[in-house]
């Protein structure tokens, strides 16, 4: 017999993994060991693919061929250059690029194979394409050619040059990347548990990654980026308009996105760096607004509800003064992700077991059959 269900699988251990680690209690956070307050601005978004995808650092060597190994890989293919244009049309971002992703796998020389060498081939690949597919589809949708990648730039800052077309200058390159990292991969959150469930029929890499994008796509998770830009831009008048605003929201008995997390007791590690960076980059852009609402709100939401903001939170004021367009955040949030979940596809394809949970049956019993005609 089955324990109790746990609504919503809170505290079930649904995995093992030596990719990342959280203590909830203490607010703290470990890519393959390392503390993400010791790595957070200390090493390349580059760097710490390698780490997620291969449970080390890399020396200097690894890091150069792996970078060279991602400049390589970036070319989209045939069948995914042939979608494009239709999906842009007729798609938001987020859903274009689940279907882009998806079509990736038909042009990939590795596609039916799901063994460590081939999955290693893929992320490296995924990782690379993603940016690629997000900056086409910035550049599509407004009529105009794709800039090409500069080969002087690592992800971080070829992505802003794409999507902005002004060249970053070093400080704002650090700290996208910086963002890349800190969002890179957080244990069994719904999108990396949903590529382990795919991954864990012995399906291949892209199916996983596909519906891990379809998980992460919903405000309650990595949609919730956008959703918080969308508050703060609908807040009219000065920063004293926050506190009306949350009160009204919170006694309507709605959720402010960006607030709570399953796991975290106390303040997410990953916002204490987004916080300062959302800080220095409003100053770069010369554009306090959304910033000092958002103190403002943080503070308002934990003397009213005692809730702490998450990841999503300051990433939302980081990537609008970076110039970054609102419906581009959860694809930014994916191009991150991508690393841990390739990693976690890895990890499970390495020693796997199917996951098929229980469930709680609360339907009727022992009800009989009547002819349609009598029911
Ligand atoms: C990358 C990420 O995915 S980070 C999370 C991004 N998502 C968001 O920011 C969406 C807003 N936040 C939430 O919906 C939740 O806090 C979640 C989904 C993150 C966590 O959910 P759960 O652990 O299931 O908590 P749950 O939704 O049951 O909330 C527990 C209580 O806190 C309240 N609560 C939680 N988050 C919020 C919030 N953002 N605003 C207002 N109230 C909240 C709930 O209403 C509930 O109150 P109740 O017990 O009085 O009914
Ligand atoms: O862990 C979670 O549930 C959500 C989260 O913060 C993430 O995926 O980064």
């Amino acid at each position: 017999m089955a324990d109790k269900s746990s609504r919503g699988l809170a505290d079930v251990v649904a995995a093992t993994t030596s990719v990342s680690d959280i203590d909830g209690e203490n607010g703290r956070l470990f890519y393959c060991g390392y503390d993400i307050h010791d790595i957070a601005g200390r090493i390349s978004f580059e760097e710490c693919v390698y780490l997620l995808q291969r449970g080390d650092l890399p020396q200097q060597q690894d890091l150069d061929d792996f970078e060279d190994e991602l400049n390589r890989s970036r070319q989209i293919g045939p069948t995914t250059e042939a979608l494009l244009p239709h999906v842009v049309r007729n798609a938001s971002p987020m859903e274009a690029l689940r279907t882009l992703v998806s079509s990736l796998s038909a042009d990939d020389p590795d596609a039916a194979d799901s063994s460590v060498e081939a999955d290693r081939r893929k992320a490296t690949r995924l990782v690379a394409q993603l940016p690629i597919l997000v900056a086409r589809y910035e550049a599509e949708r407004n009529g105009r050619p794709a800039v090409e990648p500069d080969p002087d730039l690592g992800i971080a800052g070829n992505f802003l040059w794409q999507i902005t077309g002004q060249y970053p200058s070093d400080r704002v390159q650090e700290l996208f990347d910086t963002c890349l990292v800190l969002h890179a991969d957080h244990t069994m959150n719904a999108s990396t548990f949903t590529a382990r469930v795919i991954a864990a029929t012995l399906s291949d890499m892209h199916s996983a990654i596909t519906g891990a994008m379809g998980a992460l796509r919903g405000p309650l998770h990595g949609g919730a980026n956008e959703a918080v830009m969308n508050t703060l831009a609908s807040i009219e008048g000065d920063v004293d308009a926050v506190d009306e605003f949350v009160r009204a929201e919170l006694s309507a008995g709605r959720k402010l996105m960006g607030f709570g997390h399953r796991v975290y007791k106390t303040e997410d590690p990953r916002a204490t760096h987004l916080r300062k960076m959302s800080e220095e980059l409003s100053e770069l852009a010369g554009d306090r607004r959304y910033y000092e609402f958002s103190r403002r709100m943080e503070q308002v939401v934990f003397d009213t509800k005692g809730l702490y903001p998450n990841v999503d939170f300051y990433a939302a004021s980081v990537y609008h003064a970076l110039g970054i367009p609102t419906d581009l955040f959860t694809p930014v949030f994916a191009i991150s992700r991508m690393s841990g979940w390739t990693a976690h596809v890895i990890e499970q394809h390495e020693d796997n077991r199917l996951i098929r949970p229980a469930s709680e049956y609360t339907g009727p019993r022992d009800r009989r059959w009547t002819d349609i005609a009598e029911r």
